[in-house]
């Protein structure tokens, strides 16, 4: 594991824009893994900024995001496909047809969740995947529980994961209940893994995930047996 320090939310995103963008400038036809949330979204900034300046090229880049609401369509703008839209895809000259998302209104989510899988799968797997941290300890939506979900799974949120996206939706009550997310099988096979953290009410857990047990009840504990993990962090 290899732990970058940095002096704030800004300088966590450049540093975590420029591991991605050095994966897509060697790999052009990358594929890879994002997260939405408040922690990306300067990651998200600074690659499209050097996209406006002519230093990343998105054009053979495929993407698959870890999670996506259950109930809502990509055109709501809570929905995990807008956020991408909005903060990365419309910004950049990546192919939208080669960018997946679950789909938040899939009717038989068994099947849903075997597609995405298979999905991956047909894509080679994961070459560099983005995640940030819940405050218990979730990555995508995987939340703590009593096994690790080795695939894409549908997810009741738990209620301080409904709590915290609370922010975004105004009132807890429209915050979906259940998310699609990827499995800890997909997120641990990805070639690469970049956490990035930057509150500092995070700091507890990050402790927990990167130097506590290896347990379902910490998921993102999960990461400390990846070979190729770097954690960008402005916590102290
Ligand atoms: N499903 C997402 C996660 O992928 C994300 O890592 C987490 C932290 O979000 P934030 O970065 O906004 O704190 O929240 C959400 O629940």
């Amino acid at each position: 594991m290899k732990i970058i320090k940095a002096k704030d939310y800004k300088d966590m995103s450049r540093k975590a824009a420029n591991i991605i963008s050095a994966q897509v400038i060697l790999y052009p036809n990358s594929v890879l893994g994002l997260a939405t949330g408040s922690s990306p979204i300067g990651t998200y900034e600074q690659l499209v900024e050097w996209f406006n300046k002519g230093d990343v090229d998105f054009s053979g880049v495929r993407t698959v995001n870890l999670d996506e609401y259950r109930g809502l369509d990509g055109s709501n703008e809570q929905s995990y496909r807008h956020f991408m839209d909005e903060h990365l895809f419309d910004l950049v000259n990546i192919d939208k047809s080669k960018t997946f998302v679950p789909n938040g209104l899939a009717e038989d989510p068994e099947a849903e969740c075997k597609r995405y899988d298979a999905l991956i799968e047909s894509l080679g797997g994961i070459d560099l995947q983005l995640l940030g941290i819940g405050h218990n300890g979730h990555i995508g939506f995987n939340e703590p529980s009593e096994a690790f979900d080795k695939t894409t799974h549908l997810v009741d949120l738990k209620p301080e994961t409904i709590e915290a996206n609370t922010r975004f939706f105004g009132n807890a009550e429209d915050v979906p209940k259940q998310a699609y997310t990827m499995g800890i099988k997909s997120i641990m096979q990805a070639k690469k893994i970049v956490l990035i953290v930057s509150s500092e009410d995070k700091a507890e857990i990050l402790k927990k995930a990167l130097y506590g047990p290896v347990t379902p009840e910490v998921p993102g504990s999960i990461l400390q047996l990846h070979p190729d993990l770097t954690v960008v962090t402005c916590t102290t």
